[in-house]
């Protein structure tokens, strides 16, 4: 299964790892550690050394009840980080977001994928990746960051999530961007209860049948607080657990804080599956 991504061709028969540079003071779990760009680049080349096959940068959190994040300070976090890594590692460049002025111009710095919450529903957003050759995934929230966790509702999960998916499919379809640049992306965790949760995971072969690669993001989530009751530092166990069954059950690539011992589990899952 071949993933077309701005300078990369990936092949996605193996199961790949994706890691997390949050650019943010307050982020998910590495509590601002890297919130200047300097930090955030020595973060990144370390996951590189690592093993991390693709690079996620993220200028704003989208956890739930976030705060927004003005367009300014967002440009301000991510592009210095992403020419930076351009120049420095050799893998590609994800940037995670949904604005659609932050797209135009962290591709003109070098950015090959685009990792979408919103799955190019902004407007132009569909436009400036058509007219790139960047990669997408176009991702399931019910909801905004705001309000996803409030009160997520879902006559059926799996079938729900799979229509939207199908539905952001063919406006991408539309806009010219080409099937091998596309991933899915099931959203855990955005607008989600636990039950939800869980029941993706269980039927990711349904949504594998959309015959588009899957990109999981399920690393210290609060589902896997929920069901060991470890809180987010003592989530590494668990996170395992989750990428390997994820990628056991399909996803190509798994969006990760932890790239060393997730590289090395899913070693033993390309030996296998
Ligand atoms: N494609 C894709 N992009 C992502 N960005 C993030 S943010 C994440 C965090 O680490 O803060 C997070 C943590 C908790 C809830 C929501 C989001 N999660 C994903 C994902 O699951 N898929």
């Amino acid at each position: 299964m071949k993933f077309i991504c701005g300078r990369y061709q990936l092949d996605l028969s193996r199961p790949h790892v994706m890691g997390i540079v949050n650019v943010t003071p307050d982020s998910f779990s590495d509590g601002g550690k890297y919130s200047s760009t300097e930090l955030a680049v020595a973060h990144a080349i370390e996951l590189v050394e690592q093993g991390a096959d693709i690079l996620d940068i993220g200028g704003e959190s989208t956890r739930p009840g976030a705060t927004p994040v003005s367009l300014e300070d967002e440009l301000q976090r991510v592009l210095p980080v992403i020419e930076q890594l351009a120049e420095r590692v050799d893998v590609p460049l994800s940037i995670d977001t949904y604005k659609p002025e932050v797209m135009r111009a962290a591709i003109a710095a070098g950015a090959d994928i685009v990792n979408d919450v919103r799955a190019l529903q902004e407007p132009h957003a569909l436009e400036i990746v058509a007219a790139s050759n960047v990669g997408v995934c176009l991702m399931h929230m019910q909801g905004t960051p705001q309000t996803m966790q409030l009160e997520p509702q879902y006559d059926d999960v799996v079938t729900e999530v799979a229509g939207f998916l199908q539905s952001r499919l063919q406006a991408a379809q539309a806009a010219g961007i080409a099937a091998e640049r596309i991933t899915l992306d099931p959203g855990f965790g955005f607008g989600k209860r636990t039950v939800h949760n869980i029941a993706l995971l269980q039927q990711l072969p349904v949504l594998q049948a959309l015959g588009y690669p899957l990109l999981v993001g399920l690393s210290r989530k609060s589902v896997l607080g929920k069901i060991t009751g470890e809180d987010v530092d003592s989530r590494l166990y668990a996170s395992l657990a989750a990428s390997v069954i994820a990628t056991m059950k399909g996803a190509a690539i798994v969006r990760v804080h932890d790239v060393k011992a997730t590289a090395e589990a899913l070693k033993v899952v390309a030996a296998v599956r």
